[in-house]
């Protein structure tokens, strides 16, 4: 791989930077390879990011709110009684711009402000009070909100779906990774029992359409096409069960969760609908800085995307880098490239087209960027790419039950 500058030194410091300083002294984990391609790369450390960069790059502009997001705040209102949820824009000012670091957290941190897409029993909701049970959760419109909150220290940190048990990888959610600086602190793997909910009263027989989010009307294609009723979309489960109660039309019903039945007085009519028994919805925690891996025993996972350069056999020889450091592999995938010209880091220079699409691939390994092996493989691995860049390490996650009820 041509990177800019000298290649050598580059190596050299990358791999000093992590292996020769202590963890306390924020040693450098993140590293953002790129090509010549695109004119600059980026090395990432705890809190300092050093840049070589020949071409301007775009900084993150403010994010306010907009009318999208007061829609989201109206729904919320109200509501807020039911769970440990606030409105993004009525949080105070000066709770906004905490100074509390949380970028160490974990768990049980009281005032971890965690932003998710959706309201209050939203799958999101759940997968935000799995990773951190005590934190205040903040409702968005979209998930791109969710990211920005975080990168406007409105929050500290936001969960994102990323892949499902039956529906496969989000791509346009790894496209907002790509398009954020944000660090991948940790995942929830939660268990997902989606509900057919109804007004108090209504039978089955009665419901002629039902309305969810895509991915949950996706989860639950056999059931639904079996009671043959017409599927409408909306921005989230939970938002769905609210609509359902507000408009009071006794023949449509709403995919979600237990919890969202309980906040929005509907019925269960049915539970468990989704296809396959075992649904399970992976979520990644982001936060502004990364963490640094190795404080304690867990095993950790590193996610990473990268474009292989064209030729014969590079993606066997990109393998081949992962196996010779005896890295376990949890997921390779491909992105599908009918999507195209994706920004990167914000930045103008360097917009992905279509054709380098087709060569970008999402990888997970079990191994986290302290260790010399994942650092070894990740050098090499810039041989047979054009561009590398390491979305996080974190803690492996194991599949999680719901806090209360039936998810
Ligand atoms: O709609 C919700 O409740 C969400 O949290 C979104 C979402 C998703 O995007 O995948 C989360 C989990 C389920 O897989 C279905 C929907």
């Amino acid at each position: 791989m041509a990177l800019e500058g000298a290649p050598i030194r580059f190596c050299a410091t990358t791999t000093c930077s992590v292996l020769g300083l202590s963890r306390n002294s924020g040693l450098a984990f993140n590293l953002r390879f790129r090509s010549e391609k695109f004119r600059k790369w980026e090395f990432c450390c705890l809190g300092v990011f050093a840049k070589r960069d020949t071409s301007p790059v775009e900084d993150h502009k403010p994010y306010v709110p907009g009318v999208e997001s007061s829609r989201t705040i109206e729904q919320t209102q109200g509501n807020e009684s039911k769970g440990n949820h606030k409105a993004l824009n009525l949080l105070p000012i000066e709770e906004r711009f905490s100074a509390y670091d949380h970028s160490s957290s974990t768990s049980n941190d009281l005032k971890v402000k965690v932003a998710h897409q959706g309201i209050p029993g939203a799958y999101s909701e759940a997968a935000a009070m799995k990773a951190f049970p005590k934190c205040e959760t903040v409702s968005c419109k979209t998930f791109e909100e969710t990211l920005k909150a975080v990168e406007m220290l409105l929050v500290d940190k936001a969960v994102l779906p990323i892949e499902n048990s039956i529906g496969g990888s989000i791509y346009s959610h790894y496209d907002l990774l790509l398009s954020h600086k944000l660090n991948i602190v940790g995942e929830v793997k939660l268990q997902i029992n989606h509900c057919l909910l109804g007004l108090s009263g209504v039978i089955m027989q009665e419901i002629v359409s039902v309305m969810s989010h895509p991915q949950a009307l996706a989860q639950c294609d056999m059931t639904l096409s079996k009671l043959g009723v017409v599927r409408i979309i909306a921005d989230n489960t939970a938002i769905a069960a609210q609509k359902v109660a507000s408009t009071g039309l006794r023949d449509t019903g709403a995919v979600a969760s237990a919890r969202a039945a309980k906040i929005y007085g509907l019925d269960i009519l049915a539970e468990k609908i989704q296809d396959v028994d075992n649904n399970i919805t992976r979520f990644l925690i982001l936060s502004r800085e990364p963490i640094i891996p190795g404080i304690d025993d867990r095993p950790y996972k590193t996610s990473i995307i990268f474009i292989l350069k064209e030729g014969p056999g590079v993606l066997f020889k990109a393998l081949a880098v992962f196996a010779l450091g005896n890295i376990n592999l949890t997921k390779i995938d491909r992105h599908p490239h009918n999507q195209h010209h994706l920004m990167v880091d914000g930045s103008n220079e360097g917009s992905i087209n279509g054709r380098y699409m087709e060569r970008m691939f999402y990888m997970d390994f079990e191994a986290s960027m302290a260790e010399p092996r994942a650092q070894q493989a990740l050098l090499h691995l810039q041989e047979f790419t054009k561009f590398v860049r390491v979305l996080g390490s974190y803690p492996v996650g194991t599949v999680q039950k719901a806090l209360f009820g039936s998810y």
